[in-house]
């Protein structure tokens, strides 16, 4: 009976501050002058709000759990996760627009999660520094000069080398099983590596193998977004409960020297120029417009940003492709077609090779790597939707959802290339909402031009005169596609197979 009475106390206790919550909210509203009523969403527990969900439905796959929240309240839904501030979650073609066009000033910034404040990252990432920093502003203009347009037609040549390198990998390992998506990272690597410092970081002989510089990518990738207790109640972020940030404060410190050691001392030793990303922060570095952390920390974000999205892709594209042997055939006939007897691809051949561009866009559509698109209102209380969204929420735009909508995409979970060909071939910019996996406004991915080259070339590089075939007797049915959502949206299992050279 005691322990009942203090139970029932409790909870009335709980309930108390829960409404005492809600009033506080509704009259800073009306103070604030807003009549528009906030976003519909899941009612939450007091205190913990919908804590719940996220350790439960959404704890494996958000974006999944998401869209379920989306059909129940519509494309715009708000909840609280902890003691943290509101999200927002945006699931619609024409809310997406109304957030990325309309609102896309307000909405320059984004959450930053605990993690990244590792060895004060985030003060310098560019990635999820305000839109309104200089930093930011300086980075994205660096950026922009070297990995968009035109500016990648000096950089072409190492693409093909790197691209050719990987055929040659798979080429030589025809008739044995291997893991599909270990060279594709090291390859991703290198063709970033090349734009930023005009090296490879991993040997072209070694592709396929475990590499220092590879696995400390891939762990900062994993860790970035790695769901976190001090993000949903702050208050506990001091004590780090789950260790987290201390051991992401590890690797980066391991990562920082790592790039120090091999790239940035030694071009500061020599003063060497190559006319890359390398040259053009150093010369800003001498100029003190930059401080020797504000370089690793970019150089970092490019790395962590630019690798595992592009070489996933191609490992989705390559799943989807096995899964259906129809459209496979379709890719090495166009191959045959337009290639005919030449070794390898070239960045220049992808003219000749729209449904190639074709598998990679509906593979973006059915597995965009960034499923959940963050972003943070700034300044000022925003409108979307016809709903009050106040500064500071966290929005989310979920291009997973979005990509997936019946409304937009007839059969939507059907892979059929075929609806980015002809008349409907929308793009990765432009206004069509319905596909926007490299997000859009002025914090899109400015990785979108190269990736946009690369991703295509490199899948066309290892189906050029190689014939896959699925290890173990495996059907292509029996292909897993399930996915698994970490920093970047994952194969839930690696996809190994055989590639077969065809001389
Ligand atoms: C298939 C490949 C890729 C996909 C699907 C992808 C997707 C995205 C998305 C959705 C965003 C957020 C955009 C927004 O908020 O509107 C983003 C941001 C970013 N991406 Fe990519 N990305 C890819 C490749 C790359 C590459 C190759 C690089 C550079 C080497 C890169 C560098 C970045 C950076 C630095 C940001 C942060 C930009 C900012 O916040 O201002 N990405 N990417």
């Amino acid at each position: 009976m005691g322990l009942w009475a203090s139970e029932a106390c409790i909870a009335l206790i709980l309930i108390t501050i829960h409404v005492v919550f809600v009033l506080l909210k509704y009259t800073r509203r009306k103070l604030d002058g807003t009549s528009l009523p906030l976003p519909p969403g899941p009612v939450g527990l007091p205190l913990i709000g919908n804590f719940l969900y996220f350790i439960g439905p959404l704890r494996r796959n958000p974006h999944r759990g998401l869209a379920c929240l989306a059909e129940a309240y519509g494309p715009i839904v708000s909840f609280r996760p902890g003691t943290a501030k509101n999200f927002v979650l945006v699931s619609s073609p024409e809310a997406a627009r109304e957030a990325l066009v309309a609102n896309d000033a307000g909405l320059t910034a984004r959450p930053v999660a605990d993690n990244a404040r590792a060895l004060a990252h985030s003060a310098g990432s560019v990635f999820v520094l305000p839109g309104s920093d200089p930093l930011w502003k300086k980075h994205r203009i660096t950026i922009g000069a070297r990995f968009s347009g035109r500016s990648l037609n000096v950089t072409r040549p190492m693409r093909d080398r790197n691209a050719r390198q990987i055929a040659e990998h798979f080429r030589a390992c025809s008739s044995r099983e291997v893991s599909v998506g270990e060279a594709l990272m090291s390859t991703a690597l290198n063709s970033v590596s090349n734009v930023l410092f005009s090296k490879d970081v991993v040997d072209a002989h070694a592709l396929g193998e475990a590499h220092v510089f590879k696995e400390l990518v891939v762990k900062l990738t994993a860790d970035t977004a790695k769901p976190n207790i001090s993000d949903a109640f702050p208050f506990l972020a001091p004590l780090d409960l789950l260790g987290s940030r201390r051991s992401f404060s590890r690797t980066l410190d391991k990562f920082y020297k790592l790039l120090n050691a091999e790239f940035v001392e030694p071009r500061l030793a020599t003063g060497e120029k190559h006319d890359d990303v390398l040259d053009d922060i150093l010369a800003q570095y001498a100029k003190s417009q930059l401080t020797h952390s504000d370089i690793t920390k970019f150089l970092t974000d490019m790395f962590v940003a630019g690798s595992d999205t592009s070489a996933l892709t191609v490992q989705w594209a390559m799943a989807q492709l096995l899964r259906h042997p129809d459209k496979m055939q379709k890719v090495h006939t166009e191959l045959a077609a337009n290639l005919g007897s030449k070794e390898f691809v070239e960045e220049s051949d992808l003219v000749q090779l729209p449904y190639i561009k074709a598998v990679v866009k509906e593979t973006l559509r059915l597995h965009p790597v960034t499923p959940l698109i963050p972003r943070e209102v700034v300044s000022d209380d925003m409108c979307l939707g016809g709903f009050h969204i106040p500064i500071g929420t966290s929005v989310f735009l979920n291009v997973w959802a979005i990509g997936r909508d019946p409304a937009s995409w007839p059969q939507p979970e059907e892979f059929m290339p075929e609806r980015f060909l002809g008349d409907r071939a929308v793009d990765y910019r432009g206004s069509d909402f319905s596909f926007k996996p490299f997000g859009a406004g002025r914090r899109v991915c400015p990785g979108l031009d190269i990736s946009a080259r690369f991703v295509p070339h490199l899948l066309a590089s290892i189906l050029h005169k190689i014939d896959w075939r699925l290890p173990n007797g495996m059907a292509p049915e029996d292909v897993d596609l399930s996915d698994n959502h970490r920093t970047n949206l994952d194969l839930a299992t690696p996809l190994r197979a055989i590639p077969m050279f065809i001389a």
